[in-house]
C-alpha cells in the first residue's frame, strides 16, 4: 500500500462502553461489559461463534441499543440505556467493514469511496481529492473508474476499506472483514489493514474468530465467551499470562487437566497419573485446573506406560507432516487432546512420556481458596 506521510487523515476517537449489556426477549447474549479503547488502538474481539461479538460491534455502531449502560466515542454519549439518548449509525462519525464488501454494483470504484463524503455534502473537489487520497493509501489508484463486479475479492475488501477511512472516522468497525478470502489474501490483507490503521492513528475495534488475525492486527484481543469478556489484553500477555483454562482451551495453548490435590501431590482426575508440583504451586487448594503450556511439556522418549512424577504419558493418534516437522496430535486421561510439534514422526498408537518444566505451569483452582492462577516463575 501508498505510504501515508502526506495523508490528512486524524487520529481516533476513544471509546468508553460502561455495564453494557444486551437482552433479546429472556436471553442475555451481552453481560455488562465494560470496554476501553484509547485513540490510536485497535481492540479485536475474539471469541467462539456465538459469544456476542457482533452484537457488541453493533452496539458501538448503532444497529442496536443496549439494554443497560451507556457509550461514548470521544465526548459524545452516543447510547445510554437509562437516559434514552442514542446516536444513529450515520452522526457517529464511525466507519465499517463488514465481511461481504456491501459495495454498491452499480457505482464505480471511486463512486463507492466517496458516497459517505456526498452524504455530508462535502464539495466535488475535495471530494475528489480524498477520494484520491484514500483509494491511493489502499493501493488502488488505477481502479477508480471500475465496477466493483470487475474487481476480485481482496480488491473489492480494500475499496471497502478506503470507504470506511475516507471521511476522516473517529473509529473504524470491522465485521469479520477477511472470513470470504483465501488464506494467503488473508495473511497479507491483514497486514495492510494493520499498518494502515498504526499510520493513520485510527481506533478500531475488529471482530474475528480466528486467533492468527487478531494475534497480527491489534495492540489488545478480549476474550469473550458466552456474552463476558474473559481477559483484555496484549496478544503476548494472553498467551504468556491466560487468566483462565477457558482462554486457554481457546486459544489451544497447551494441556488442561483437572486435577485434586493429595499430600502435596496432584492426582490427575481419572487417577492415572499422580504428578509433583513444587511447594507453592498449588497453594491449599483442594481441586483445580493444572495448566501445562506447550513449551512446559519435552518428550523424553518412548514409554512404557503411565509416567508419574514430573512427566505425563500421552498416546500418538496422528502425526501429519507439515514440510518442516510434523503436526503430532496427542491424547491424554480423559480423551484431552494436545497437537504437538515434533522433528520426527511418531507413531500412531504409540505412548509418549513428556517431562514438565514446572516452572512454566500454571494453576488454577477451583475453591475461593484463591481467586487468581498461582503460577511458579
Ligand atoms: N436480533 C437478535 N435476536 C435474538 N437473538 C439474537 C439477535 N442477534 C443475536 N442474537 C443471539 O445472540 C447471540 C450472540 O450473537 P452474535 O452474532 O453476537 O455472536 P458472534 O459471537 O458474533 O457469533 P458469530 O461468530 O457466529 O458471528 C447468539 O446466540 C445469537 O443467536
Amino acid at each position: 500500500m501508498v505510504s501515508a506521510e502526506n495523508s490528512t487523515l486524524q487520529t481516533g476517537s476513544p471509546v468508553i462502553a460502561t455495564g453494557v449489556s444486551q437482552r433479546f426477549g429472556s436471553n442475555t447474549v451481552l453481560k455488562t461489559i465494560d470496554l476501553r479503547v484509547a485513540p490510536g488502538e485497535v481492540v479485536a474481539l475474539l471469541g467462539p461463534s456465538g459469544c456476542g461479538k457482533t452484537t457488541l460491534l453493533r452496539l458501538l455502531a448503532g444497529l442496536s441499543r443496549p439494554t443497560t449502560g451507556s457509550i461514548h466515542i470521544g465526548d459524545q454519549l452516543v447510547a445510554d440505556a437509562r437516559g434514552g439518548a442514542f446516536v444513529p449509525p450515520e452522526r457517529r462519525s464511525i466507519g465499517m467493514v463488514f465481511q461481504d464488501y456491501a459495495l454498491w454494483p452499480h457505482m464505480t470504484v471511486a463512486q463507492n469511496v466517496g458516497f459517505p463524503l456526498e452524504m455530508q455534502g462535502i464539495g466535488r473537489a475535495e471530494r475528489d481529492s480524498r477520494i484520491a487520497e484514500a483509494l491511493g493509501l489502499v493501493g488502488l489508484g488505477h481502479l477508480a473508474d471500475r465496477q466493483p463486479g470487475t474487481l476480485s475479492g481482496g480488491q473489492q475488501q480494500r475499496v471497502a476499506l478506503a470507504r470506511a477511512i475516507v471521511s476522516r472516522p473517529r473509529l473504524v468497525l470491522f465485521d469479520e472483514p477477511l472470513s470470504n478470502l483465501d488464506r494467503e489474501l488473508r495473511e497479507s490483507l491483514v497486514v495492510d489493514i494493520a499498518s494502515l490503521l498504526r499510520k493513520l492513528g485510527m481506533t478500531a475495534v475488529y471482530v474475528t474468530h480466528d486467533h492468527g488475525e487478531a494475534f497480527a492486527i491489534a495492540d489488545r484481543v478480549a476474550i469473550l465467551h458466552s456474552g463476558n469478556i474473559l481477559q483484555i489484553d496484549a496478544p503476548e500477555q494472553l498467551v504468556g499470562n491466560p487468566s483462565s483454562p477457558i482462554v486457554v482451551d481457546f486459544l489451544k495453548l497447551g494441556l488442561v487437566l483437572p486435577a485434586e490435590v493429595s499430600n502435596g501431590d496432584l492426582v490427575i482426575r481419572g487417577g492415572m497419573h499422580r504428578l509433583s508440583p513444587p511447594a507453592g504451586l498449588v497453594n491449599g487448594s483442594r481441586t483445580g485446573d493444572l495448566f501445562l503450556p506447550r513449551s512446559a511439556l519435552v518428550a523424553s522418549g518412548t514409554g512404557g506406560g503411565v509416567a508419574s512424577g514430573n512427566a505425563i504419558s500421552g498416546t500418538v493418534v496422528h502425526s501429519m507432516f507439515r514440510g518442516d516437522g510434523y503436526a503430532v496430535q496427542m491424547r491424554f486421561d480423559h480423551d484431552i487432546a494436545l497437537e504437538m510439534f515434533s522433528t520426527t514422526r511418531l507413531g500412531e498408537g504409540t505412548i509418549h512420556d513428556l517431562d514438565i518444566s514446572w516452572d512454566r505451569a500454571f494453576w488454577y483452582p477451583h475453591e475461593d481458596v484463591q481467586t487468581h492462577p498461582t503460577h511458579n516463575s
